[in-house]
């Protein structure tokens, strides 16, 4: 039985929309996915993430193997019922996050050994520890446990991390196993050598996942070179499962992945810099922070149906912003969640329509550039 099932409904250009089927609901593609981290979307309500448009959220492996750890989530009945969220949840394998937290990092073909961030406690992750943390959180969907390095790296620093990656992609398969209602999802490497990212491909279609992310990006390389990798990386996936690009990004870069065939991504930006006054608009980025927000009567984007924009003038959230009030994390993370939901339901309707050029010339018409 499939663990889970894709259902293509429309494609203009390489852009693709459709809907994941899994057994706690449907995800609509192309998908943005809120990340909770500490299992919570930092200042909002679950039923708040809901409201915004969102079908599916992230949690961290990393985080949550350290603190409340893994096992004490699953004697609880696992990560949906601890956070109260009973729609699909896709965890990370925690190996990035180790890299760019932990202290005292050790790289072995085993695994990785590491201090903990929190209380310097010794900790290791492999394959097969990762798939262990991952299913007793009981996540739908698992990512494989990988090894991201970091850009600028040699050729034969790519090569090397990719090919321990893929040795790794079929440990986190075997133990995996079969476990019916629940995907696994392998992540291709290869930084931004197109032959070595063939090499991933092949790799991981060989050994076979019921979905494929584009790991190794928004990694620094910056959006021309991650748009250079995107012109061939999704093409080099199987073309009937989903495609995951990892950690990505700005408005702009989610819309050019979608334009080059990405179907899912993630990123904390809209929550985390919600909670640093920084808010995007139709017509662009601004800071709430800025004193000449301080009488604007307006609302921060008329074109939005969230709270913040339905109830609260840029004046208000200038002033909460200014306190340090809670309520100013809570609105403006609500808005750019919103937002950011809001452009993945006009990419869908448009790539459904067959209008998604004139969709993007609209998206980029209306942004200035800088603070507005
Ligand atoms: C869990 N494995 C895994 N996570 C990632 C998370 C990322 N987050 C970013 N930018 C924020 N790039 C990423 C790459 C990977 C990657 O290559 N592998
Ligand atoms: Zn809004």
């Amino acid at each position: 039985m499939a663990q889970i099932s894709f259902e293509k409904l429309g494609q203009d250009g390489k852009a693709r929309t459709g809907v994941i089927h899994t057994t706690r609901g449907d995800i609509r593609t192309p998908a943005f996915m809120p990340v909770g981290t500490a299992a919570t979307v930092k200042a909002m309500m679950p039923e708040s993430v809901a409201a915004t448009g969102a079908d599916i959220l992230l949690g961290n492996t990393y985080h949550l193997m350290l603190r409340p750890t893994a096992e004490r989530i699953a004697r609880l009945g696992g990560l949906h019922k601890f956070m109260n969220w009973d729609k699909p949840i896709l965890t990370d394998s925690g190996g990035f996050q180790v890299m760019s937290l932990a202290d005292l990092r050790k790289l072995t073909e085993r695994g990785v050994t590491f201090k903990s961030h929190i209380d310097g406690s010794k900790h290791e992750i492999t394959p097969e520890r990762s798939m262990e943390i991952q299913a007793l959180l009981g996540s739908d969907i698992v990512m494989c446990f990988d090894e991201c390095p970091a850009l600028p790296a040699d050729r034969d620093r790519i090569a090397t991390s990719m090919e321990l990656s893929m040795r790794w992609a079929k440990r986190s398969k075997e133990a995996f196993g079969d476990r019916p209602g629940h995907a696994l999802f392998g992540i291709q490497q290869g930084g931004l050598e197109q032959d070595l990212r063939g090499q991933s491909a092949e790799a991981l279609r060989e050994i076979g996942f019921d979905g494929y992310a584009v790991g190794g990006l928004a990694v620094g390389e910056g959006q021309e070179a991650m748009f250079g990798c995107l012109d061939y990386a999704p093409d080099q996936l199987p073309e009937d499962k989903p495609r995951y690009l990892m950690g990505v990004g700005k408005p702009d870069d989610i819309v050019g992945a979608v334009k080059r065939g990405i179907d899912m991504m993630d990123c904390v930006l809209p929550s985390r810099s919600g909670r640093t006054g920084q808010v995007f608009t139709r017509a662009g980025v601004l800071n709430i922070k800025n004193a000449r927000h301080a009488d604007d009567p307006r609302p921060l984007d008329e074109n939005c149906a969230c709270p913040a924009c339905t109830k609260y003038s840029r004046a208000y959230l200038h002033h909460v912003f200014r306190s340090q009030e809670m309520i100013s994390g809570m609105l403006l993370t609500w808005h750019n969640l919103r937002y950011f939901q809001d452009i993945m339901d006009g990419m869908r309707q448009a790539i459904a329509a067959g209008t998604f050029a004139a969709w993007e010339q609209d998206f980029h018409a209306g942004r200035a550039q800088g603070d507005i």
